[in-house]
């Protein structure tokens, strides 16, 4: 995975964003983790994973990448925040074999999300992110598929800014 190029894409639109708003040099750690975390739970609502309760299905393939990326929009946001992007990229050995279920990951994913914010630590970063990419290996989601779905999401992005979101 091409993570430069996407660290050069969020950094952009991170940018655009914060001049539009007028945070430049704000601190958004805080919010970003917040975000997050939300994003988090939007993706598990989607897949249905923790419902025993319904028999309805997941949501489409379209959909959950949609909310993945968002949360691949975050977590590389708040590397950018900490200059982590700057570092030497650890190899992310994409989860070929992931074990575990979709909820068990979630879960552990929600852990690294707060263990990261209390330590801001790269190493924790870095489990974080690795902990996440295992998630989308769980759910069927391959590294073509997170990047594609990221340069589309990020687009959206730019539009709606434009259009006063
Ligand atoms: O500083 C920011 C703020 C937002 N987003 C993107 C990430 C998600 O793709 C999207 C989330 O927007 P909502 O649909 O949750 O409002 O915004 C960023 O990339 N950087």
């Amino acid at each position: 995975m091409n993570f430069n190029k996407l660290f050069l894409m969020q950094e952009e639109l991170d940018s655009h964003i914060e001049e539009k708003h007028g945070l430049a040099g704000e601190d958004l750690f805080g919010r970003k983790v917040l975000a997050l975390l939300v994003e988090l739970g939007e993706l598990a609502n989607e897949t249905r994973c923790f419902k025993f309760w319904s028999v309805k299905p997941a949501s489409g393939k379209d959909i959950i990448l949609e909310e993945f990326v968002d949360g691949i929009h975050f977590m590389l946001s708040l590397g950018l925040e900490c200059s982590y992007e700057k570092g030497s990229v650890p190899q992310l050995a994409f989860a070929a074999e992931a074990e575990g279920t979709a909820n068990s990951q979630f879960l552990k994913v929600y852990e690294s999300v707060l263990a990261f914010q209390a330590s801001r630590e790269e190493k924790e970063y870095w489990d974080m992110f690795a902990g996440y990419l295992t998630l989308a290996s769980i759910m069927g989601i391959s590294e073509e598929e997170i990047q594609q779905a990221y340069c589309r999401k990020n687009e959206i992005n730019y539009e709606r800014q434009q259009k006063g979101y």
